[in-house]
């Protein structure tokens, strides 16, 4: 966490006047806020590196005294924008948007019974594990067609390389095809889901190149060299950019311990390129404790499970 970038948010708040301290070095946690409410007013924000800054700000403008008005510059991850104002809507929020401007009253929110989606990302996981196949297929209920998720998309990623995919008013199945085409693929609104297809781009038949993810390099590591470097460690070639990744075909070789850098995304991932490559051990496992601490039993049930899996 202390090496993530959150200069912009600090900068927008103080501008609001929130007392807030960095401990360490300026721009990163940990930190410290004194405040006795908001009062909101007008910003200018740069969310070019990360959305959480707006939508921070964002979850802040109905508990503000006169509400905010936060106009963008830049914005990457943007279907999380429209998930964290569709959820601020269903808790009585009120946000208008022009353009890059998003105005938000000051509301307070309303507290009701809520229902939580299956989390789209790691649903990405099985649904690559489905379109390596052969014969595999994988159905995730309650993460169809109303779905808020942006990550969601990564099904049609696969659709694009061949697999088959429906999404339905129930659920989404993804279903091999025994064909993985090559492609290239711009991920700026699905980053997380990058790991996920670089693990299974050296089964396609060509390159798979995957853009405009710079901000990849700023989560819990930076995920384009770590997809690179273990990549490579399987013997694939793979070249790398500033915001790119293009991963050549090739048979992935074990056996080779995956280095984690701590991201559960780096393990989940690779434990993919591991149905088809034996001898795939991670240096830490447990890291998947951040968002899916059961995957690995679920992962090795899944494994042995019958083809068609719900
Ligand atoms: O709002 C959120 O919960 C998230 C927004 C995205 O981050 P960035 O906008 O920083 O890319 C996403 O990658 C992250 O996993 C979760
Ligand atoms: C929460 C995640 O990402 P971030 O580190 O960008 O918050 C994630 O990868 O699940």
């Amino acid at each position: 966490m202390r090496r993530r970038p959150l200069g912009p948010l600090t900068t927008a708040l103080r501008g609001l006047g929130v007392d807030l301290r960095h401990g360490a070095r300026e721009g990163h946690h940990p930190l410290t806020v004194h405040a006795d409410g908001v009062e909101g007013g007008a910003l200018t924000l740069d969310a070019g590196q990360s959305s959480q800054y707006l939508t921070a700000l964002l979850l802040l403008g109905p508990l503000t005294a006169g509400g905010l008005d936060i106009t963008v510059t830049d914005l990457v991850s943007e279907p999380y924008v429209e998930i964290t104002l569709a959820m601020m809507r269903d808790f009585g929020a009120e946000v208008r948007q022009e353009g890059r401007t998003y105005s938000v009253a000051p509301t307070g929110y309303r507290a009701r019974t809520y229902a939580v989606e299956p989390d789209a990302s790691t649903a990405s996981y099985f649904f690559a594990a489905a379109a390596l196949g052969p014969g595999r297929s994988v159905t995730v209920p309650g993460l169809g067609t109303g779905a808020l998720q942006g990550d969601l998309a990564f099904a049609d990623v696969l659709r694009r390389m061949g697999a088959e995919v429906t999404v339905g008013a129930e659920g989404t199945t993804v279903r091999s095809t025994g064909t993985l085409r090559g492609l290239t693929v711009n991920m700026r609104d699905i980053s997380d889901t990058m790991p996920t297809l670089a693990a299974i781009a050296p089964f396609a038949d060509g390159p798979v190149r995957i853009e405009d993810v710079a901000n990849t390099r700023v989560k819990e590591c930076d995920r384009l060299d770590a997809c690179a470097e273990n990549l490579r460690r399987l013997g694939i070639t793979v070249r790398t950019g500033p915001d790119w990744i293009e991963i050549h075909p090739g048979t992935p070789t074990g056996p080779a311990t995956i280095a984690t850098h701590g991201d559960h995304r780096i393990v989940m991932s690779f434990a993919v390129t591991g149905l088809r490559t034996p001898g795939i051990t991670f240096d830490d496992p447990g890291c998947v404790k951040k968002t899916f601490p059961r995957f690995h039993q679920v992962f090795d049930a899944f494994r042995g499970a019958a083809p068609d899996l719900t």
